[in-house]
């Protein structure tokens, strides 16, 4: 995936406001990106361009060799799991297959097997509301794996979580994103986070967005489970790093 000269300003009858300037990076295929700011700074502008949800004011977005639209085959995940209340777990994580009308016995089995491998196949003919924050979220997950798609994109899927349960869940996101070779795009605002799930982290500068800079994280700990990757000895001294970067740019804003 790549975003070339990307920029988008916001336009509302009383000012204009520019969101993002000249944003440049690439994904590459199996790449797993962090993308980490103050609030404001452009986020989910960010994610919403990747996604296809809005049109740059200049600027592409490519995934292969197309240009992304709202129709392209990109998952998500995001802080609430929007799964329908009246609706059982099968019937949500299957919505998304017979909305793209691809739902078929083998496409079903393979979200049932996902179900099963993420620990939720007895909570199949649950609703939502009989289900804990974290198992919702893995049922989340499993509705983006269930439409195969090219890209994930993460919008702080773990923020609303309690700790323990956000260090188990962001492990097995990492295991089965992993072991599928998919693509991924986090943002969020928790640096150890970033760096624990990340190859890279870009860091971007608030008003207008722009990048400030993109770290590469070792891969030592960018390979490691994320749980693990936060003990390890050089985790800390990454930390630092990037909050320094943090806070230069809050102290400039
Ligand atoms: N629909 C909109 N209309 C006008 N301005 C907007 C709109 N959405 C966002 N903005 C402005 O664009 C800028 C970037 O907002 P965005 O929500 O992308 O930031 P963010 O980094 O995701 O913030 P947060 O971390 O607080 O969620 C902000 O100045 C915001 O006020």
């Amino acid at each position: 995936m790549q975003l070339q000269d990307v920029s988008l300003g916001y336009l509302t009858k009383r000012e204009a406001t520019l969101a993002l300037e000249s944003i440049t990076f690439s994904v590459e295929d199996g790449e797993f990106l962090s993308i980490l700011g103050p609030s404001g700074c452009g986020k989910t502008t960010l994610l919403s361009i990747i996604a296809g949800l809005l049109t740059p004011t200049t600027g592409n977005v490519t995934l292969g060799n197309q240009t992304i639209t709202a129709t392209s085959n990109i998952g998500y995940m995001l802080q609430q799991d929007y799964l329908f209340p009246w609706r059982t777990i099968e019937d949500n994580i299957t919505l998304g297959l017979k909305i793209k009308g691809v739902y078929s016995e083998t496409t079903k089995a393979a979200a049932l097997n996902w179900l099963s491998q993420l620990g939720l196949a007895d909570k199949k003919d649950l609703f939502p509301n009989q289900l804990s924050g974290g198992m919702r979220q893995r049922v989340a997950l499993v509705r983006m794996l269930a439409t195969n798609p090219s890209m994930m994109l993460l919008d702080e899927p773990f923020s609303a979580l309690d700790y323990q349960t956000k260090l188990k869940l962001e492990d097995l996101v990492f295991q089965t994103l992993k072991k599928e070779k998919k693509t991924a795009v986090l943002v969020t605002h928790d640096i150890a986070e970033a760096i624990a799930m990340s190859d890279r982290v870009v860091l971007l500068s608030p008003r207008p967005g722009r990048i400030h800079h993109i770290f590469d994280i070792p891969n030592d700990i960018a390979k490691a489970l994320p749980f693990e990757a936060r003990q390890h000895k050089s985790f800390n001294d990454q930390f630092q790093m990037i909050w320094k970067e943090m806070e230069s740019l809050a102290s400039t804003s």
